[in-house]
């Protein structure tokens, strides 16, 4: 579990995090929905260490992180794994020497053939069995995701960072991404934090959702609360997106779609 305490940021006085307060659960997807410029991707930064906090604090299973010891730190980021939002593989490098290469960095003491075995692993689960030789230029988008996956969990990661998994991708293939990272936190009990504003991702994965507006969090629950929130710009957020207004159009033409009996913006 990651607990954030009173989480503040500012840059050049204007405050981005105006106090953050929220809990990352264990073995669960925890989404962090918002608009755009609303702080997600800044807090994220804070977690993982990337950006230092102006204030608060950052627990992760217990062990503080924020102002440590370096090697206290530095453990904790060692369970750490990050999913970028353009997968971030490097170029030169073939499918699996992308997955090998956090092994090589963080886990010296592995031998070649236990590196070899787990890279194997690693693309098996996520369904790349046979594309360990192709080079990044040779596959799609969504196979790059996948191998960014393989390449956050080798190390055997605690929590699991996720930027936008499903930018750039069709729907379909996002939902798959989708419900790759769900299988393997509930497989694996691992921290997953996702940063996403999409209200597929909502519907299909959301253990626990919290909620950014302007720098502050604003609601937070699961999927199956989220659409009686009683929280106007929450409601704003959901009932703008193109998902639930073509739901919406399906239910007035006589569709069934009961998630949205209780449209606020019909209710005005
Ligand atoms: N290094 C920085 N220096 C100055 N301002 C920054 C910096 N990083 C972020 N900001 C500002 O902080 C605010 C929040 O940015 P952030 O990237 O966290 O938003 P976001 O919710 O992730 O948005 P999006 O969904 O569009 O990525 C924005 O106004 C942004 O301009």
């Amino acid at each position: 579990m990651i607990e954030i305490h009173n989480i503040q940021k500012s840059f050049d006085g204007n405050a981005v995090l105006k106090g953050i307060n929220c809990t990352f659960e264990t073995g669960k997807c925890n989404l962090l929905l918002g608009g755009s410029g609303t702080g997600k991707s800044v807090l994220l930064q804070c977690i993982v260490g990337l950006m230092k906090p102006d204030l608060g604090s950052i627990t992760f299973d217990g062990t503080v992180f924020t102002n440590n010891k370096v090697n206290i730190r530095q453990e904790i980021r060692r369970k750490i794994g990050m999913l970028f939002q353009g997968s971030a593989l490097f170029d030169s490098m073939t499918v699996y020497e992308n997955t090998e290469f956090p092994l090589k960095m963080l886990t010296p003491e592995m031998t070649k053939e236990e590196r070899r075995d787990r890279v194997e692993f690693c693309l098996k689960r996520v369904g790349l069995e046979n594309a360990g030789n192709k080079m990044p230029s040779e596959i799609s988008g969504g196979m790059k995701k996948r191998v960014g996956i393989a390449r956050a969990i080798a190390p055997n990661c605690t929590y699991l960072f996720c930027d936008e998994p499903n930018s750039g991708l069709d729907p379909l293939t996002s939902l798959k991404i989708d419900e790759l990272i769900h299988e393997i936190t509930h497989e694996y009990n691992i921290t997953t934090a996702i940063i996403t504003h999409d209200m597929n991702s909502v519907v299909e994965i959301g253990d626990h959702i919290i909620f950014l507006h302007k720098g502050m969090k604003l609601w937070d629950g699961d999927k199956d609360t989220i659409l009686n929130a009683e929280v106007p710009e929450l409601k704003e957020f959901i009932f703008s997106s193109s998902l639930v207004r073509a739901a919406k159009r399906v239910d007035d033409e006589g569709g069934l779609q009961d998630v949205l009996d209780d449209d606020p913006v019909q209710a005005k």
